[in-house]
């Protein structure tokens, strides 16, 4: 039997190298011996624990699996029946992504809330019509064609603020920004809903923040600098209250236009602004990458649940410029 004392927890994970891995200094007791004899008494051995973190160091919560109580947080939400946007572009060829996005979302998506999709696109005949639930419509707003897949991921914080401003400010609480190409595999509930949530990016989370694929570059707008930052967070889904949100896809508006001016256009896209805007104003929730994982990784046992899942595509032919 292995008796320990723990004598120092650290929860400071931006202290490690591996903010998965939790520090515990552990003090062993009288009688532990090491095999040559010796009594472990006094000695001071550090173990490494790896587990799932559900807070965050400024005390938001991290949503995994197992965390909430899918019918006691859903009737919690359902009292103040909130009204929720959903805006995804569908440009060019994306509109094929539209069925398989808006059939699956109507399945799992906050079911049996208000919800309006918000699909702009060049091609509104192709946008397909899908049997929906009580309380949930869809709305097709127009937006011009591209020759750069850059310019139409950029465009969607354009898009946003502007239909914001016209329309979607009467008709929402909520807002959540979603890429197409994306399929719901399971329940995403009422527990994502926050003033402000954002979701790890699958391909980041169990490393430390120098690997971050961070704006680095001092001239952009999106500049992070070395040894900053908590998390890098997805740009293909995140949501929250319409003015947070609002104040959020304006600034990455604002500042891709600053650096277009400058020439200049950000590593990740929207993606880099997103992430900049999320370290100097801290998401109140942070979804883990079961809320956005891909067909083109397989899923480790840490992630219990995909509740959404980026498909498999064809850059070259899908996007009007081809390339990732
Ligand atoms: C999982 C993840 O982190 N995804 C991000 C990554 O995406 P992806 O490589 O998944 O980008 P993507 O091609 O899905 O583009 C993002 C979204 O823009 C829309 N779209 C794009 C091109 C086009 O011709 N027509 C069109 O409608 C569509 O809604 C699509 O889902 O990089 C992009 C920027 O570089 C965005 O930050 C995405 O959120
Ligand atoms: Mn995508």
């Amino acid at each position: 039997l292995l008796h320990i004392l723990v004598i120092k927890h650290s929860l400071n994970h931006c202290d490690t190298d591996n903010k998965w891995c939790q520090i515990i200094k552990v003090q062993t007791s009288k009688n532990m011996k090491r095999k040559d004899g010796r009594s472990l008494f006094d000695t001071c051995v550090e173990i490494r624990l790896w587990c799932m973190l559900v807070l965050t160091n400024w005390n938001a919560p991290l949503v995994w699996e197992g965390t909430f109580d899918p019918v006691v947080i859903d009737a919690i939400y359902k009292r103040l029946d909130p009204r929720l946007a959903v805006v995804v572009l569908a440009v060019g060829k994306y509109t094929r992504f539209l069925k398989g996005f808006l059939e699956s979302a109507e399945k799992y998506f906050l079911v049996d809330f208000r919800v309006t999709y918000y699909i702009f696109t060049d091609n509104k005949q192709d946008v397909p019509k899908i049997e929906l639930g009580t309380g949930r419509k869809i709305t097709v707003l127009d937006v011009p064609s591209a020759t750069r897949w850059q310019d139409v991921v950029l465009s969607r914080m354009k898009w946003a603020t502007i239909a914001i401003d016209n329309q979607i400010r009467n008709e929402a609480d909520y807002l959540f920004m979603m890429d197409v190409d994306s399929v719901f595999h399971s329940r995403f509930g009422a527990e994502s809903l926050s003033p402000l949530s954002a979701v790890l990016h699958r391909g980041y989370y169990k490393k430390y923040r120098n690997y971050f694929p961070y704006e680095r570059r001092g001239t952009s707008k999106a500049y992070i600098p070395p040894d900053e930052g908590d998390y890098y967070y997805t740009a293909a889904v995140w949501g929250g209250y319409l003015e947070e949100m609002y104040k959020l896809v304006k600034y990455c508006y604002v500042q891709s236009e600053e650096d277009a001016k400058n020439n200049i256009e950000a590593v990740w896209q929207e993606e880099s602004y997103l992430n900049r805007y999320l370290l100097y104003n801290k998401p109140t929730k942070v979804l883990s990458p079961e809320y956005l994982w891909s067909d083109y990784d397989q899923v480790p046992a840490d992630i219990r649940v995909v509740r959404i899942s980026q498909l498999v595509k064809n850059y070259a032919e899908v996007r009007p410029n081809g390339g990732q």
